[in-house]
């Protein structure tokens, strides 16, 4: 088994508020991580701090046994990131958004409409974003985990909106990146129905203020 994730001594605190601190844990490869707990403790910090887009106030994350300050580029090669808020152009459609992430992403999509079928979007493909439901919006910023090949996925809330049919479709294709020794740190206010081969569960508990 191969480290993905190495977490040392993270420390954070914003607003004032101290949201972990001294916090240490390992992902290997193949393996989940679900983080936990009420809202404002800090789970989208961390994972933020996970993607390289924040940094902790102490401590250091290795991805891959090299430290993000070595090579940001290796470290974005090497996972995909997913926020809570579905990143869509509102004036865009599906099937143009859905090109323009995988543009972003450095793929060159072969099928963009088989895509679109795989996700449950076709038939609403002319339709701007902004007339798309939140769920469907989801659906079209998830794209992206049917054709990416980065080893670590960081998924903000990524069930949310979805109906049990796209909980379902999802949790699918969560497994079979696992299968294929892909690794993930997600977060959700849902129980996970599906039940990884390896499950890691970190609460981030109560916060203590400065
Ligand atoms: N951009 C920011 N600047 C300063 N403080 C922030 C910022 N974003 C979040 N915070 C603070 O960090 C705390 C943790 O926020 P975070 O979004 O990490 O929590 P969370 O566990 O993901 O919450 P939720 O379950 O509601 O999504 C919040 O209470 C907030 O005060």
């Amino acid at each position: 088994m191969s480290t993905v994730v190495d977490a040392r001594e993270l420390t954070s605190i914003r607003a004032g508020r101290v949201l972990f601190e001294a916090l240490s844990f390992k992902l290997e490869a193949g393996a989940v991580l679900y983080v936990a707990g009420p809202n404002g403790a800090g789970k989208s910090t961390l994972l933020r701090i996970l993607a390289g887009l924040l940094r902790p106030l102490e401590g250091d994350v290795q991805l891959f046994g090299q430290a993000l300050r070595h090579d940001p580029e290796h470290w974005q090669r090497q996972t995909l990131f997913i926020g809570h808020k579905p990143a869509v152009k509102p004036a865009l459609t599906a099937i143009e958004n859905i090109q323009l992430q995988a543009q972003l992403d450095g793929i060159q999509l072969d099928d963009p409409w088989a895509l679109l079928e795989q996700v449950g979007l076709l038939g609403l493909e002319d339709i701007p974003a902004q007339q798309l439901s939140a769920g469907q919006q989801r659906r079209i910023a998830l794209a992206r985990l049917w054709y990416s090949s980065a080893k670590l996925w960081i998924l903000d809330e990524p069930f949310t909106a979805l109906d049990q049919v796209g909980i379902e479709l999802l949790q699918q294709r969560f497994a079979a990146h696992q299968a294929n020794q892909g690794s993930l740190i997600l977060t959700s206010h849902q129980a996970l129905t599906w039940r990884p081969k390896t499950l890691q569960v970190l609460e981030l508990g109560e916060v203590a203020y400065e």
